[in-house]
């Protein structure tokens, strides 16, 4: 490469404002080449200058597994960019800028993180995100459908019981659905379990796996407290101070915040979790299992969130809910019944 295309080149992914059309075919050609030579996978995030998108964007530039990061956001994109790509480690960073952009930012990818769209304030329930979220979600699932339509897909904005069923009808519509690529993500349900379960058993969280299943709002979060490993037994009043402490895990986060936004640094610990398993599974590794919001046939209900198996076509096996106790299974018919309503109202936003 002469001289002034490697200067090309690196201007053109610090600078997206800048970004010019024959950019496009030397950033296709530095993504293929990790620095240091190891081979990776392609991540977008989408929304990646945001509370969740920054610490995201940065612990995946961490990740040994990724060779090549495309950070895209409507706003501010080039800023973080910038101060992201300075960091010594392989990925390849770059940066785009508006829907002018979506093009460059998704065609290739392996894996694409969606943590767009605005967050709650004190007061606001996930639902009331739909408004404005749910247009961010289906143009960006439109964009996804058309330049990278087998990217495994990592949905983080909210009301997710519902930007997971939009999703899919975008997919559906485009005729590049295929379920086991789309992926609603709960991790940070399961992390707080993990973590609120460890402090009453006096443990390491690390050692602890609690699966959290249903949806991703309120009573739809069902904590499998009978299924904790290590197996453990909780008090009625343990029970219930768990339950409720998962459930509105979010909320408390909102309120200490106090209208600044929602969980962002957790979140992005969450979704780097998340993904990292989504790479590995992709990578070809054995027994990489992780709980997500999928299409499913595990109840009566289209989606539901379950432990799943990933590999290298995305979530290839949904696992049963396993046995459940009297109190679960009362959780069970709740969550079900709030579920049903916002998956509904997100199909029913595309086939309107
Ligand atoms: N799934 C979960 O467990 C979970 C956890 C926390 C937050 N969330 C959700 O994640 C979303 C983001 O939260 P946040 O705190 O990062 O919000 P934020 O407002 O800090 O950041 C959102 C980012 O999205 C960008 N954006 C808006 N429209 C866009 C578009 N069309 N294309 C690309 N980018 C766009 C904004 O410019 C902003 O940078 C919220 O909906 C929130 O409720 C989900
Ligand atoms: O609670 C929120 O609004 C954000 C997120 O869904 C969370 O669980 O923290």
């Amino acid at each position: 490469m002469e001289a002034n295309q490697r200067i090309a080149r690196i201007s053109a992914h610090l600078h997206p404002q800048n970004f010019q059309e024959e950019d496009r075919s030397l950033l296709r050609r530095d993504d293929c080449r990790a620095k240091g030579g190891t081979p990776g996978f392609k991540v977008a995030i989408l929304g990646a200058a945001g509370g969740i998108g920054q610490p995201l964007a940065l612990l995946m530039k961490m990740n040994p597994l990724v060779s090549a990061l495309h950070l895209y956001d409507v706003v501010n994109s080039p800023g973080v960019t910038a101060d992201i790509s300075h960091m010594d480690t392989a990925a390849v960073v770059h940066g785009f800028l508006g829907q002018s952009q979506l093009e460059s930012a998704l065609t290739g990818m392996d894996l694409v993180i969606i943590p767009a769209g605005v967050p709650r304030k004190p007061g606001m329930t996930r639902d009331d995100l739909f408004k404005i979220n749910a247009g961010i979600v289906k143009t960006l699932c439109e964009g996804i459908a058309k330049f990278c339509p087998n990217a495994i897909v990592n949905l983080i904005s909210n009301p997710v019981n519902s930007t997971v069923p939009i999703a899919a009808e975008v997919f559906k519509k485009a005729g590049t659905y295929d379920p086991k690529r789309l992926l609603g993500v709960t991790m940070l349900d399961v992390v707080r379990a993990n973590t609120f379960v460890a402090e009453v058993l006096g443990i390491d969280p690390r050692d602890v796996d609690v699966p959290v299943v249903g949806g991703h709002a309120g009573v739809t979060i069902l904590p499998l407290l009978s299924q904790v490993k290590p197996p453990s037994s909780f008090s009625r009043e343990e029970i219930d101070y768990l339950t409720n402490r998962i459930q509105d895990g979010g909320t408390e986060v909102v309120q200490a915040k106090a209208g600044t936004g929602s969980a962002t640094l957790s979140m992005a610990y969450a979704a780097v979790k998340f993904a990292d398993a989504c790479l590995r599974g992709l990578r070809g590794d054995a027994g990489v299992v992780e709980c997500a919001f999928v299409a499913s046939q595990v109840t009566e209900l289209p989606f539901f969130a379950t432990k799943v198996r990933l590999g290298r076509t995305g979530a290839e096996e949904i696992y049963q809910l396993g046995p459940l106790n009297e109190y679960e299974r009362s959780g069970l018919e709740k969550a079900k019944k709030e579920l049903a309503e916002s998956i509904q109202k997100g199909i029913s936003f595309i086939r309107k």
